[in-house]
């Protein structure tokens, strides 16, 4: 298999802040894709830019924010902009094939094998996937809403052997660049820890969405997929190539050495909390450190209505996020034996069907 790279390129790399597409920032990345392929890669592309490509177009003033808006401007810049992405690759001779996916996609197992099913057939007849978002019948609760944590999804799926996040910044600086000047870019980041979230902020123009921070979560579920990402920004011939050799400019994320089964990376990245539990410092010991399952007795607090196979979010008692899991009791149930040791347990509830609030093989650690 030829090794596959996913390119995100965001609404700021592709628009002009007045809405519209910039044909000459297509026609370059197009040529740096027919690049990936003369090179001996497989690229994938994850574009954005429908709803900056298309409200200019329909009338709006600006970079509409009301969900039927937005969905009407995607509708008509969607069409625009792979028009103008068909148009600008067939000059090199790609062919290339529009893929609109949605959060659902990703759900269960059987859907994401549908969604990649497609993909790999366009891969095998060398078409080149256009992958955005279907903005048009997405609704914001259910939204990705920016790109990048498709990206990192798609490309752990199709076992990516890079992801390279391309945006109008050249790679994450100690702070916005925007508001401090002064900032400076970190070249290379090996774990991504609270302190690196925190300097990393929101949109850095009217038509971007999800900003670094969005692009940190991108990085981390690569991470998690063993795919290492890079962001940053290229305008130059042959940049996409200086990027793969380890000298883009950009931010470079390793990755963890082995990837994640997809199970965990859906537990960690696409379900739906229903509650949270609250442990002490042993639960926590046990759960980051130990690999161990979480037990009633290390359980101190547990918030919401979720029943037995829901999955919840766990704390420590400073607030800080542990992971996710599926938990093995009902809220009312738990309520009961919070802090009670395995052998009390029993005692209080009569059939246990399983000890373990939440067993080690449906928990997934998001603490660095
Ligand atoms: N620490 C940071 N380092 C670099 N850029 C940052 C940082 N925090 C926030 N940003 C902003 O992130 C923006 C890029 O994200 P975004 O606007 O969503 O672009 P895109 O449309 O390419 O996804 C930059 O323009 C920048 O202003
Ligand atoms: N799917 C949307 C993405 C919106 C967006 O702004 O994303 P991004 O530029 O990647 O932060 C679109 O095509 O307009």
């Amino acid at each position: 298999m030829l090794p596959r790279i996913v390119v995100k390129i965001g609404s700021s790399s592709l628009t002009s802040l007045e809405g519209g597409l910039n044909r000459e920032a297509i026609s370059y990345f197009a040529a740096e894709l027919s690049a990936l392929y003369r090179a001996g890669y497989q690229p994938l592309l994850v574009t954005s830019g429908a709803v900056a490509a298309g409200f200019r177009e329909i009338g709006y003033p600006e970079r509409p924010k009301l969900l039927h808006e937005k969905q009407a401007a995607a509708a008509v810049g969607q069409a625009l902009l792979m028009q103008t992405y068909r148009e600008a690759l067939a000059v090199h001779g790609i062919l290339s094939a529009q893929v609109l996916l949605t959060r659902s996609d990703f759900h269960n197992v059987k859907r994401t094998g549908n969604a990649s099913m497609a993909v790999e057939e366009l891969l095998k007849h060398n078409v080149l996937p256009i992958i955005n978002e279907n903005d048009t019948v997405s609704i914001d609760e259910l939204k990705f809403g920016d790109n990048d944590t498709l990206s990192a999804l798609v490309a752990n799926l199709l076992k990516a052997s890079h992801l390279i996040i391309l945006t109008d910044m050249d790679g994450l600086y100690t702070e916005d660049p925007r508001i401090n000047p002064a900032a400076t870019r970190i070249n290379q980041v090996d774990e991504i820890t609270d302190a690196i979230y925190s300097i990393a902020g929101g949109a850095g123009s009217s038509v971007g969405t999800g900003g670094m921070r969005s692009k940190l979560d991108a990085a981390k579920i690569g991470a998690f997929g063993g795919v290492p990402v890079f962001i940053g920004k290229m305008n130059q011939p042959g940049e996409i190539l200086s990027i793969l050799q380890g000298t883009g400019k950009g931010t470079y994320f390793s990755t963890q050495s082995a990837s994640l089964p997809r199970k965990k990376q859906w537990l960690g990245f696409l379900s739906t909390p229903i509650g949270s539990l609250v442990v002490d410092a042993g639960a926590e010991e046990a759960l980051i450190r130990g690999g161990r399952s979480l037990l009633p007795v290390g359980v101190r607090k547990a918030k919401g209505h979720f029943h037995a196979g829901d999955v919840v979010e766990v704390f420590n008692g400073d607030g800080e996020i542990l992971g996710r899991g599926i938990v093995n009791y009902d809220a009312e149930q738990l309520q009961d034996i919070l802090g009670l040791s395995s052998v009390d347990v029993v005692k209080k509830i009569n059939s246990v069907h399983r000890l373990e609030v939440i067993h080690r093989d449906e928990w997934i650690s998001l603490k660095s």
